[in-house]
């Protein structure tokens, strides 16, 4: 049974234009995709194709002017905010993508060991400090006084400590130098191999590709390919998506070559499928259909000439 379900999520954001005409600006459509436990799930996707947001649609954190319909189930219950307002930083954690998220009045240790649950929680945090190369003097530090790395290995190290059943990792690596990055992908495989399920969100398709089971695929709001790891070789023959396939094609340990245009802005959408107008397989009923998601191969798709 997956741990975390999403379920034709959508987002829009209420925006009020000029002569007070009000508009609803949708940056999340039909997303569906599942974590099981045990599992790293990342996801991927260009700027502005929705993944921070999903993150934190789950975590019940969007700004008061987005609408939200769909559902997001936890363990088998749908997640309210009230069942979030218990789960969210010992059972569900988020590695955010802004360093603004740390409470600028907390210290760093504090801001920590708030996250553990267990008896010792000094004796947790300094273990993580330590894994994380954080010397004990940034305990007493606050957010204003760190460099922007060490913000992010408090960040991570908070979201690791408390041993979290569902972890969102949004983009936590950025400016970490190489030996952290691997540090701390190898805490996220290893509580994934203790039974947490884990969201990496991440432009770089190649660094995710080592540590994730399966990959997500975001396209100007929507998932358009769910697959596991092992379909990423050779030229991309079992990639169900076209998106996919340019994608793995356009890395640079293979051809290497960028994909012609870009994503569709969420005030123009397309209406048909989203990535018609760049598809070099797209027909006559991609311009007029949204094509629904289906399963082939074992791994989800939205193309209708998936096969
Ligand atoms: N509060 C908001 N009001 C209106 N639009 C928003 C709001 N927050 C985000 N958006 C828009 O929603 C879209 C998705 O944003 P999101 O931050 O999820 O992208 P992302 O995939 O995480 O991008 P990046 O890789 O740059 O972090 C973007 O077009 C963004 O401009
Ligand atoms: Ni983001």
């Amino acid at each position: 049974m997956p741990l975390l379900e999403i379920d034709n999520l959508s987002v829009s954001f209420t925006q009020y234009k000029k002569g007070f005409r009000q508009h609803d600006l949708k940056v999340i459509h039909n997303l569906t995709m599942s974590m099981n436990k045990g599992e790293i799930v990342a996801v991927v996707g260009s700027s502005g194709s929705g993944k921070s947001l999903l993150g934190h649609a789950i975590l019940g954190i969007l700004p008061n002017n987005a609408n939200v319909s769909g559902t997001i189930k936890y363990d088998g219950d749908e997640l309210t905010q009230e069942r979030l307002a218990h789960l969210q930083g010992c059972e569900i954690a988020l590695v955010p993508q802004s360093v603004n998220f740390l409470d600028p009045l907390m210290k760093a240790g504090e801001q920590v060991r708030s996250s553990v649950k267990k008896q010792d929680a000094l004796g947790a945090q300094r273990t993580v400090f330590e894994k994380y190369h954080l010397g004990q003097h940034v305990e007493k530090l606050y957010p204003f006084q760190l460099s922007g790395g060490v913000t992010r290995r408090v960040l991570v190290s908070t979201a690791v400590v408390g041993e979290a059943k569902v972890i969102i990792a949004d983009e936590p690596t950025p400016g970490l130098d190489s030996a952290v990055v691997k540090e701390a992908l190898s805490s996220f495989r290893e509580l994934a191999d203790n039974g947490s399920s884990v969201m990496l969100i991440t432009h770089d398709i190649g660094s995710a590709l080592t540590v994730a089971d399966k990959i997500a695929v975001f396209y100007a709001g929507t998932t358009v390919e769910v697959a596991p790891v092992e379909d990423f070789h050779g030229r991309g023959e079992l990639l169900r998506h076209p998106y996919t396939k340019a994608l793995w094609r356009a890395l640079p340990q293979n051809e290497f070559l960028p994909i012609p245009g870009s994503q569709p802005d969420a005030n123009d959408l397309p209406k048909g499928c989203l990535f018609e107008p760049r598809c070099v397989s797209a027909t006559g009923d991609c311009t007029s259909k949204v094509p629904a998601a289906k399963t082939v191969r074992g791994g989800m798709v939205r193309c209708i000439h998936a096969t």
